[in-house]
């Protein structure tokens, strides 16, 4: 049987500070069954972060063992019955379980330890699709599809959350890929309205403005807003928005790109499609300009091209996880692809030795000619990520499908 059933629930003190969660068989009454959760609240919505039905094989996802419980209003579990009770959550079926008005959206923020502020949403609690992101860098660390696969690559050994994400680099004075993503963002509560619908989705604004203190490096006054999406079905979207608020009449450049590391089975299986025939400039050759050739683009050493003027759909096959990602880009006319390869992995401190083969960058960008703003003058550049389940092998997608999105 798979009806769906409201089951009661019972949230007690469970062990190494972890919530336990006891869950009652409603049909026969005879049923019962423990399940240990991390979770936390927010207002009234409750996030969990990851669920095991046996303590010790429970693994608390990175980051998250100073998480405490807020306030737990109501969690809701669908579970089928008789002899399905208990099903694993991510077994559910959206439609047979889960009746889409009680599908939930919500946002939190909580403290954790170590100074990071992290906010953590999710667009479907039962599907556990939820995202974390770090308010140090605004960095998303985290996305999760609905069987609760890691999309996004976080390197083990990330020790300062250095790789992900802004770029905001003046091409030059300021630190490698410039300093948005090492300052701390602001959760913003009243963000100037997007032009986008805002129905049924997950969404956080956050914003970063100069201090005092970065105004010593970076001598230009700007509110810079990042609105964060996650879309029923899961997307990923990042909205920019820069403001230059000089009151100087000045105007300031910059370049900028989402710094995404994408996880991929094997990067020596993994093929990048609709970038071929474009020209980019190749960072390990002085920035010299070249033209792809041929196919698609696959992978057998150190690459780091910035493409120029690319289409707005790029898509990432993942032979041997069936995943395609697609990103598709808005206001960001060139992507960066890079993969450190075996050698520059080891040189790097804070990047495993064999992790290049379990990662890819490809970064929506816009690099080749930076961006100009005069006072009042606002940029926005957005990036949408999906991933669909393909069953790709060699030959058999049509690359032009995946790319006009259909
Ligand atoms: O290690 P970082 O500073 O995050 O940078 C990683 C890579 O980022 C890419 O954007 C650059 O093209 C590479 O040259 C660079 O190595």
């Amino acid at each position: 049987m798979a009806t769906s059933e409201r089951v009661p629930v019972e949230l007690c003190k469970g062990v190494n500070g972890l919530e336990k969660v006891v869950l009652r068989e409603v049909r026969g009454g005879s049923a019962e069954v423990s399940a240990y959760l991390d979770v936390f609240a927010f207002d009234s919505c409750a996030f969990l972060m990851w669920w095991s039905t046996e303590i010790d094989s429970a693994k608390p996802l990175p980051f998250q063992e100073n998480l405490s419980v807020l306030a737990i209003r109501e969690i809701i579990f669908h579970v089928g019955s008789g002899d399905d009770f208990p099903l694993p959550m991510r077994t559910i079926s959206r439609d047979s379980c889960y009746p889409s008005s009680e599908i939930h959206f919500g946002f939190g923020a909580v403290k954790r330890g170590g100074n990071l502020d992290l906010a953590v949403m999710h667009a479907n609690f039962a599907f556990l699709v939820c995202k974390v992101i770090y308010l140090y860098g605004a960095h998303v660390t985290s996305w999760k599809n609905e069987h609760g696969d890691e999309l996004l690559f976080v390197s083990a050994k990330t020790f300062t959350l250095r790789k992900f994400k802004m770029q905001f680099s003046n091409q030059g004075s300021l630190e490698q890929h410039g300093f948005a993503r090492t300052k701390f963002w602001s959760i913003d509560t009243d963000p100037p309205p997007f032009p986008t619908s805002t129905s049924n989705k997950a969404l956080i604004d956050l914003i970063l403005k100069p201090t005092e203190e970065d105004m010593k490096i970076w001598p230009h006054s700007y509110e810079f807003r990042l609105r964060v999406t996650l879309g029923p079905g899961g997307d990923l979207m990042l909205t920019s928005r820069i403001r230059n608020t000089s009151a100087d009449g000045k105007p300031f450049s910059f370049t900028f790109a989402y710094h995404t590391y994408f996880s991929v089975s094997d990067i020596s299986e993994v093929r990048v499609e609709g970038l071929e025939t474009i020209d980019y400039l190749d960072n390990l050759q002085n920035k010299e300009r070249f033209t792809e050739q041929g196919d698609a683009i696959t992978f057998e050493s150190e690459v780091d091209k910035i493409y120029v003027s690319t289409p707005t759909k790029i898509a990432i096959l993942d032979h041997e996880k069936k995943r395609t990602f697609v990103i598709r880009k808005d206001g960001l006319p060139d992507a960066v692809v890079w993969n450190p390869w075996d050698k520059k992995s080891k040189a790097m401190a804070d990047f495993g030795d064999d992790e290049y083969k379990h990662m890819l960058c490809v970064e929506s960008a816009a690099v080749e000619n930076p961006i100009t703003l005069r006072p009042g003058e606002e940029w926005k550049g957005r990036q949408e990520l999906s991933a669909v389940p393909s069953s790709y092998c060699s030959g058999q997608l049509d690359p032009q499908r995946v790319l006009q999105g259909s």
